[in-house]
């Protein structure tokens, strides 16, 4: 079994580099805040929040005028307090993401300072939403004064410093070696983590070689034998990820596929529609099964979250169906970490302040492997999907500005351009026409240095997933007999994640948010919900009615 970079398993509850206390035995939420509150009990062992959901019903009268009517949904929440030791395995761990966020948590770790032309720098988890950001607790009384809290503070979440990475990968590069090829990471810090990521090398992995580029296969040199989908492909990651649990002690395990970008699957009725055909397709050795979704096999079989970064459609609906038989946790698709990111947010801005976007030009010129694979055409298509589907919420939200059907002309072009690695070119033009026949133009160059923006994306989305398994729902009325309802865990689907997601995946029937904004007060409103804590709001009346 490859070793990994086993963290020490500090205090799982951290603010930076662990304390190295060794502990084995997780530790449960010592947060810098409680909630007071006859709705919010605080076990040993859980929080338990009675939550009223407010929301508004709209049906329209005979005359089709709209009829408003204010809805309340009453759960129970209940949260484990216990933050269990967690493995994170990658597919795709050698790549330029899966070198850098290895050497990234290590580094915070260590609580490594390395030299750079600007100076020092100290490690840092910049751009993770979980470990970087912060949101309102509530108001002091007195001065009025905000307080807000780290995100990370809301729930007992564990701390990416402890978390135990491996994975798997077509390349057998070692880990140090692989982040050299990756050129991503200054050399005074690639030297002080190198020695540990030696002794990492990524698990072989299975390869068809259609559903990514041809250029990729100078690469795969760490095979496991077969190359079509095939039970023992499954049964063989699903035994990886046993060993890494039982040879790592952890509790648990989320994995994440970074690998290469596939071609879209065909939908095949009697192949990929259902969970039984799905299964049998693999059974069968259907070459319309990709190594991606033999991946989302094994894991939804073994219990283990699984969650896309690559915008391939991996979950096709006997997949789905699959995890929501077995009652597993999928999510995806596509990291949303530079260009679409900043696209998800700027659209918002624009369309909400009733300006009328009617054009976006989005290029990118993108130099390492992943640009590579991408120069391929197929490739290429499914990256273009992710990347133009991502305003389609927002246009049709604003009926005033575009008619049923309207929406702007949007262009997505990726160029392979070797010279800029990892540091890619985005280069947007928005247009827009504004009041009385004016027009607004912004034109962006936005240098995405990719792997750094990516890597924070992963670490949450490991983070938020394994919180996700720990939280849990009845719907509560006021009668005796629901206070002995079970609990359930949320739909396998987790649209939760979307915030990190250029492509959303929602449970089967529910729209896709794409807004920057929304998908972020989605997640932390739930998160302030699981503690009895009214969803954020800006209203501030306490500043205006006095
Ligand atoms: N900002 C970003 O970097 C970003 C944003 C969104 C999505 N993504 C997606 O994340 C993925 C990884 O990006 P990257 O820059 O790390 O790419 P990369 O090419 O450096 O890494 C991909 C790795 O996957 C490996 N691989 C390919 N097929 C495999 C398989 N079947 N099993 C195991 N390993 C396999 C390759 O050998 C390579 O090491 C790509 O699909 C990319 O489109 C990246
Ligand atoms: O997240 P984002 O910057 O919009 O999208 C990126 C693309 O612009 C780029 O071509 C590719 O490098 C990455 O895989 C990523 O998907």
């Amino acid at each position: 079994m490859a070793p990994h970079a086993e963290v020490d398993s500090g205090s799982a509850y951290g603010d930076g580099p662990t304390n190295g206390n060794n502990s084995t035995t997780p530790t449960t939420n010592d947060s810098t805040f409680t909630v007071n509150s006859p709705n919010v009990t605080y076990t040993n062992n859980e929080i338990l929040s009675k939550y009223t959901y407010r929301t508004t019903s709209v049906a329209q009268d005979p005359n089709g005028k709209y009829v408003a009517t204010p809805q309340e949904t009453l759960y129970d929440f209940k949260v484990d307090r216990k933050v269990p030791k967690t493995g994170m395995m990658l597919v795709g761990w050698g790549g330029n993401n899966g070198t850098t966020v290895t050497a990234g948590i290590i580094a915070n770790r260590r609580g490594l300072v390395w030299e750079t032309r600007e100076g020092p720098r100290t490690a840092n988890y910049y751009g993770s939403v979980v470990m970087g950001s912060t949101m309102k607790l509530g108001t002091e009384p007195k001065t009025m004064k905000e307080v807000n809290i780290p995100f990370h503070d809301v729930l007992p979440m564990v701390h990416p410093n402890d978390l135990v990475i491996g994975g798997w990968d077509i390349s057998g590069m070692n880990l140090a070696e692989a982040m050299n090829r990756a050129a991503v990471l200054e050399p005074t810090l690639k030297e002080q983590v190198k020695k540990e990521m030696t002794q990492m090398v990524p698990l072989p992995s299975i390869y068809y070689p259609d559903f990514i580029a041809a250029n990729q296969e100078d690469r795969a040199d760490n095979l496991i034998d077969g190359s079509k989908a095939c039970v023992a492909h499954v049964e063989k990651i699903r035994q990886d990820i046993r060993d890494f649990k039982s040879q790592n002690n952890v509790d648990k395990v989320i994995v994440q596929w970074t690998a290469n970008t596939e071609r879209y699957a065909d939908l095949v009725p009697g192949v990929n529609d259902t969970a039984d055909n799905l299964l049998k397709a693999i059974e069968k050795g259907h070459e319309e099964v990709s190594p991606s979704t033999v991946f989302a096999v094994a894991c939804i079989l073994e219990d283990a979250p699984f969650i896309n970064g690559s915008p391939q459609n991996t979950f096709v609906p006997g997949a789905i169906e699959l995890a929501e038989k077995h009652g597993a946790f999928i999510g995806g698709d596509d990291f949303k970490s530079g260009q679409t990111k900043m696209k998800s947010a700027l659209v918002d801005f624009l369309i909400s302040a009733g300006i009328k976007l009617t054009s976006i030009a989005s290029y990118n010129h993108l130099g390492n492997n992943d640009g590579k694979n991408l120069s391929s055409q197929r490739q290429f298509r499914s990256k273009e999907i992710s990347k133009s589907s991502v305003v389609d919420d927002m246009v049709e939200a604003n009926n005033v500005l575009y008619k049923p059907g309207e929406h702007p002309d949007h262009t997505v072009v990726i160029k392979y351009m070797p010279a800029v690695g990892d540091n890619k070119r985005a280069l947007d033009e928005y247009y827009a026409e504004i009041f009385m026949g004016g027009h607004q133009t912004i034109s962006i160059f936005n240098v995405c240095e990719d792997s750094l923006l990516a890597s924070p994306l992963i670490i949450d989305l490991v983070l938020l997933a394994e919180m996700m398994t720990r939280i849990q729902w009845r719907a509560r009325a006021n009668s005796a007999e629901a206070e002995s309802a079970e609990f359930k865990g949320f739909h396998s689907v987790l649209s939760i994640l979307s915030y990190m997601l250029k492509a959303p995946l929602t449970p089967p029937g529910t729209p896709v948010i794409n807004s920057l904004a929304k998908q972020r007060a989605a997640l932390t409103n739930i998160f302030r919900a699981c503690v009895g804590l009214e969803p954020e709001s800006d209203m501030t009346l306490e500043h205006k009615l006095f």
